[in-house]
């Protein structure tokens, strides 16, 4: 074995090991484009059948081995048929030359839309003294707290953020998670930071806006239904008292795929950090 190993590691070339490393890039991202969607499990299925065959292949077991290669076959012609919404989706990104950086998938154009549809929405609901609490996923999946709400997969709008926010609606109480332009879910549980020296001012949303941001590279708007307030969480810290142009700014600094995802402070002396 280790013989072999050493023959085959002495006629490779550097052309089979870009050969190798490009494959995996190949694969690294067919998997982020479809690990949340349903055909993680499928794969997953896959990977379990396919060991099984190689069990079975290497104990000699052929009629379970004829079996589970039979199965594999039909489970590969059924997939693009199961998954044909998904492979669509996939090749228009690659049509559109987005399929290599996940970052780049997100339209700037239409994520600037967003951020000022997000900014009315909460400028109108400080003004009418209404809470709210919305987290933009960034980098770090946040599937598990949007499995806590109620799926939507909605266009983010001005109206319908406002309206999932109205006092004593169904989906008001909670979070709202946006993830790549979409409002994901609403209604979404967050964990609440422990952090103790917390100002007794801020409660469970602020609280828990902070702990969404303490676990990964999530940003949180929050509107105060007390006072009105709208401040935003990032890294495990809340900044205090914005207006709308604040927010704008703050959300285009670390939202935009053409910026450093890193606020620039300086330009944010004003505000108040608690
Ligand atoms: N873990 C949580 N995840 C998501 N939302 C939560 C969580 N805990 C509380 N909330 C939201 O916060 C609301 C309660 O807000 P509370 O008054 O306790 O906080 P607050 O920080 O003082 O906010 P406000 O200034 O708006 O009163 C709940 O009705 C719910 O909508």
């Amino acid at each position: 074995m280790l013989l072999q190993l050493q023959a085959l590691l002495s006629t490779m070339r550097i052309l089979d090991i870009v050969d190798i490393l490009v494959v995996a890039v190949i694969l690294y991202q067919l998997y982020y484009l479809i690990r949340d969607t349903r055909a993680v499990s499928l794969l997953k299925g896959l990977v379990v059948l396919g060991a099984f065959t190689i069990v079975s292949n290497w104990m000699d077991l052929h009629v379970v081995n004829w079996l589970l290669e039979k199965s594999m076959t039909v489970l590969i012609v059924a997939l693009p048929i199961v998954f044909q919404p998904e492979l669509r989706k996939a090749l228009e990104r690659l049509g559109r030359g987005r399929f290599i950086s996940r970052s780049s998938i997100v339209d700037d154009e239409e994520r600037m839309r967003v951020i000022d549809e997000v900014v009315l929405a909460c400028e109108r609901m400080s003004e009418q003294k209404i809470g709210a609490l919305i987290a933009f996923e960034r980098a770090v999946r946040l599937a598990e707290y949007g499995d806590t709400g109620i799926y939507l997969d909605a266009v983010v709008s001005e109206e319908l953020l406002g309206n999932i926010f109205i006092p004593n609606t169904p989906l008001h109480d909670g979070a709202v998670l946006i993830r790549e332009n979409r409002v994901v879910a609403a209604g979404c549980l967050l964990p609440l930071t422990q952090d103790q020296n917390l100002s007794s001012a801020l409660g469970t949303r602020h609280r828990a806006g902070i702990g969404l941001t303490e676990q990964g590279d999530a940003l949180v708007v929050i509107v105060s239904e007390e006072t009105g307030a709208i401040s935003y969480a990032y890294g495990g810290h809340i900044y205090r008292h914005l207006d709308g142009d604040n927010l704008r700014h703050m959300l285009r600094n670390y939202l935009l795929k053409g910026n450093d995802s890193r606020l620039r402070f300086g330009e944010f002396f004003n505000w108040r950090k608690s």
